[in-house]
């Protein structure tokens, strides 16, 4: 569904990317793990266009996505939500997930200042969608209450409810758990599993909580200093010497990552 070839992404003196390769099969969870700077944010913000590669292919579907703006990725099917949540803090948790079907709404201005009986009818549809959502997340009760108000987990929850309200192809979920308990974190895991299993939806995580990486992942790459160190299944990732000694500086006997 998606692929990467050989991107490399440069800043001024730091080359962020460096020719990476990794493809997400279509009904996967797919997670990108490494240590902090590795590269991860980078990836996800060339794939929603905010940064274009110095080199490298990216096609979603078969299609060069380098070409496409961002608002053109949301349209192709590619949802995010972001690490440090991004939601409209005075609005309701209604509204957060209703600005997060704008872009796939087909009415222009002349047809909602007019009030037309198709804009109620999408209006009606896109409210019943919100609670659709919000009843997956478990948060129908909340419908109401203002963003602001709400403990950072359920934040968390209305952002990622943002991402797939639009039903998109992919869904790029950054640090999802971040900043949460474990019970939050339990949740989230349930979740996304849940968008695979019922949802048949394909998921790119960016994660540095193991735990859920190692319940949720179908296959992982693992990038330190921009480039790719190793791929595997979670299994394999957690005895990985490579991998290891990347997070923990040196390898243990019997050493694996929880
Ligand atoms: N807009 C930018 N301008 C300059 N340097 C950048 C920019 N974005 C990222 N970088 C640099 O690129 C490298 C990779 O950063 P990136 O945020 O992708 O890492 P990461 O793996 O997501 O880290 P973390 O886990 O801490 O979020 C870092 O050295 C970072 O400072």
């Amino acid at each position: 569904m998606l692929t990467f070839k050989d991107v490399t992404v440069k800043f001024a003196g730091v080359t962020a990317v460096k020719d990476l390769s990794f493809e997400v099969p279509q009904g996967n969870i797919y997670s990108i793990i490494g240590p902090n700077g590795a590269g991860k944010t980078t990836v996800f913000n060339c794939i929603s266009r905010f940064y274009t590669p110095a080199a490298g292919t990216i096609d979603f579907n078969g299609k060069n996505i380098l070409k496409l703006k961002p608002h053109q990725v949301i349209h192709e099917g590619i949802a995010r939500s972001f690490q440090n949540v991004e939601l409209f803090a005075k609005m309701t948790v209604l509204d957060n997930l209703l600005v997060g079907l704008h872009p796939t709404l087909k009415k222009n201005i002349f047809s909602i200042s007019l009030n037309l009986p198709s804009v109620k009818k999408t209006e009606k549809e896109s409210i019943k969608k919100a609670y659709e959502v919000m009843d997956l997340l478990s948060i129908t009760d909340l419908a109401n209450e203002k963003v602001r108000n709400l403990p950072f987990g359920y934040q968390k929850m209305v952002d990622i409810g943002r991402a797939i309200i639009s039903s998109p192809k992919l869904i790029l979920l950054d640090e999802p758990v971040a900043g949460m308990n474990p019970v939050e974190t339990k949740k989230i895991s349930e979740l996304i599993l849940r968008l695979k299993k019922e949802m048949n939806y394909t998921v790119l995580v960016i994660e540095h909580d193991m735990s859920l990486v190692m319940e949720v992942s179908d296959f992982v790459t693992v990038m330190n200093f921009g480039q790719k160190i190793a791929e595997g299944t979670p299994q394999e990732i957690q005895k990985n010497p490579v991998v290891i000694e990347a997070y923990l500086g040196e390898v243990e006997e019997n050493a694996q990552i929880v």
